[in-house]
C-alpha cells in the first residue's frame, strides 16, 4: 500500500509498504514512518493519506482513508501549510482561520447536506528536518466529495450554457442563504470551491476564509484570504463583508463559467464594471440578475441569496397561460351558423320524405276528389293535409316509416271505396301518385339547390 507523506518539504513523499496490503496488518499496525524524512505517516494512528489533491492558500489537501471504519472510508485530510513569507501576526491569523474552517464545518457541515462534514481536527508535533527542532502541523479531516470541482469541469468540457449556470445558481444559493442565516460569510466563492458530486449534487467547499458577519478582522494580501478577481471591492480593501460579498463572487464564478475567460479579461477597469455579456449567450433577464450581483457598491446588489433565487424564479417561469374563456354559448363558436334547434336531415331523408309526401299527396288528392268530386276543395284539403305532413316531418314527429304507414292506410281506403265514379283504376291512381311523388322530389331538390346558391351568395 502506498502512503503519502504530508510534510511539505519531503523530497520523496510516496512510500510503499507491501505489508499494508494485508488488511489484518493494516488494521493492527501502530505506525509507519516516511522513508525520506521520518514523518509519521498514519495520522493520529488512523488516517492514511494516499495522494495529494491540491495545494491551496493555507495548505494542502490529501485524499485519505480512515482505517477505523469498516469500509476504510475515503476522506479528505487538509493540512495547514502557510507560506513561509508570512509575518508572525499573519501566521497567527492564518492559523486562526484554519481552526475557523474546522469550527464552521463542525457547525454547518453536519447541518447541511451540501457542505462536507467534519470528521476530525487535530495537531501533530513532530521532529523537524532541522536538528533539535520540532514542527507543528494542523490537520482537518472532512468528508470526501467524489466528483469534480467546477474549474475542472470548465477545463474539461468548456463553457457552461445559460441553463447550466442557472442550475448552478439554484443549487448553490440555498447553501449561501443557509450560511448567511448562520451569521457567516464564505468569502472565497470561486469555481474550484464548488464541487459536483458524481450524483449531481453541488457542494460548497473551503470554509477557511469564512468570517462571522459581526467580527471586524480584516486580512488581505499575502495570506491569500480572498481570490483575486472574485472578491468585490469591499473585501479587497479589507472592509466589512456582507452576504452580497458572496453574491458578487458567485456572479463572477457564473460569468467565468459562461465565458470561459479569466476575471481580468472581463472586468472593465476603466469603467469599473463587468463587461461579459458579449462573450456569452444568456437570456437578458438572467444577465440582468448577474449584473446586479456584480455591482461595485454592496448595497446596490441583491441583499440576500433568497432575493436572487426569487429573481431567477421570476425570470425563468414562463408567463401564465391565460385560462380558456368560460364555455358559454356565446364564447364557444363551434360554427358560424346561428344556433338552431331545427333538426338536420340527410339528403336521403329529404329525398325520401319529399317523394313519399308527394306520393301520399297524389293518393290523397285522388281519394278526396273521388269522394267530393270538387277540384277546388280537393286542392285545398290536399294542400292542407300535405302542409301538416311536411311540418310534422320537419319536427321529426313523423319519419319515413310513418309516411309508409300513412300511404298504406290511404291505399287501403282507396281499395275499400266503392267503384270510382270517375272511372279511375287502381293502376292509374298509383301512376298519378307516383307522378306527384316524383314532382315533390324534383321540387325539393330544386328548392335545396336554390337555398344553397342563395347561402353562397349571401
Ligand atoms: N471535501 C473534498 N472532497 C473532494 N475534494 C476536495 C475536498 N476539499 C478539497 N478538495 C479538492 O482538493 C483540492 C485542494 O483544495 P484546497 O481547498 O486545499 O485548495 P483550493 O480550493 O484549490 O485553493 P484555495 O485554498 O486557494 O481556495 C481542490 O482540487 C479541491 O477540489
Amino acid at each position: 500500500m502506498e502512503i503519502f507523506c504530508t510534510r511539505s518539504g519531503c523530497s520523496r513523499p510516496q512510500n510503499y509498504f507491501a505489508d499494508l496490503d494485508d488488511s489484518a496488518t493494516l488494521k493492527t499496525i501502530q505506525q509507519k514512518y516516511c522513508t525520506a524524512c521520518g514523518m509519521p505517516l498514519i495520522l493520529v494512528g488512523r488516517y492514511l493519506p494516499l495522494k495529494l489533491l491540491g495545494k491551496g492558500g493555507f495548505g494542502a489537501a490529501f485524499l485519505a482513508r480512515d482505517r477505523y471504519t469498516p469500509g476504510m472510508r475515503r476522506c479528505v485530510v487538509k493540512q495547514f501549510q502557510p507560506s513561509g513569507t508570512l509575518t508572525q501576526t499573519q501566521l497567527q491569523i492564518a492559523q486562526q482561520l484554519f481552526e475557523r474552517e474546522a469550527e464552521v464545518l463542525e457547525e454547518l457541515g453536519n447541518q447541511h447536506d451540501q457542505i462536507p462534514n467534519l470528521y476530525a481536527f487535530f495537531e501533530l508535533t513532530v521532529p523537524s528536518l532541522q536538528p533539535n527542532r520540532q514542527d507543528k502541523f494542523f490537520y482537518l479531516v472532512q468528508e470526501y466529495i467524489d466528483g469534480k470541482n467546477l474549474e475542472e469541469e470548465l477545463q474539461e468540457k468548456g463553457k457552461f450554457s445559460a441553463s447550466e449556470v442557472v442550475a448552478l445558481l439554484q443549487g448553490i444559493l440555498p447553501v449561501l442563504q443557509f450560511i448567511h442565516e448562520h451569521g457567516s460569510i464564505h468569502r472565497d466563492i470561486k469555481p474550484s470551491n464548488i464541487m459536483r458530486h458524481r450524483n449531481g449534487r453541488l457542494y460548497l467547499l473551503d470554509f477557511g476564509a469564512v468570517k462571522q458577519v459581526t467580527t471586524a478582522v480584516s486580512i488581505k494580501g499575502s495570506t491569500g484570504i480572498y481570490s483575486q478577481g472574485y472578491a468585490p471591492p469591499e473585501q479587497m480593501s479589507g472592509g466589512n463583508v456582507y452576504p452580497s460579498t458572496d453574491l458578487y463572487a458567485l456572479a463572477v464564478t457564473a460569468v467565468i463559467l459562461l465565458t470561459g475567460k479569466e476575471p481580468a479579461e472581463l472586468f472593465d477597469a476603466y469603467n469599473n464594471r463587468w463587461n461579459w455579456r458579449t462573450n456569452a449567450n444568456v437570456p437578458s433577464a438572467i444577465a440582468d440578475i448577474l449584473d446586479r450581483m456584480l455591482l461595485v457598491t454592496p448595497n446596490q446588489r441583491f441583499q440576500s441569496a433568497s432575493e436572487v433565487l426569487s429573481a431567477i424564479a421570476s425570470a425563468t417561469t414562463p408567463p401564465p397561460v391565460s385560462p380558456p374563456p368560460p364555455r358559454t354559448a356565446k364564447a364557444v363558436p363551434y360554427s358560424n351558423q346561428p344556433l338552431s334547434r331545427q333538426p338536420t336531415f340527410s339528403t336521403l331523408e329529404l329525398v325520401a320524405g319529399a317523394g313519399l309526401s308527394g306520393f301520399e299527396g297524389g293518393l290523397l288528392g285522388i281519394t278526396i276528389y273521388e269522394l267530393l268530386n270538387s277540384l277546388p276543395i280537393t286542392l285545398a284539403v290536399t294542400a292542407f293535409i300535405l302542409g301538416i305532413l311536411i311540418f310534422a316531418q320537419t319536427r321529426r314527429w313523423l319519419d319515413i316509416k310513418d309516411l309508409l304507414i300513412l300511404i298504406g292506410v290511404t291505399l287501403a281506403i282507396i281499395l275499400f271505396l266503392p267503384a270510382s265514379p270517375n272511372g279511375q283504376t287502381i293502376s292509374s291512381i298509383l301512376l298519378v301518385a307516383l307522378v306527384t311523388g316524383a314532382a315533390a322530389i324534383a321540387f325539393t331538390a330544386l328548392f335545396r339547390l336554390i337555398y344553397k346558391l342563395l347561402s353562397l351568395i349571401f
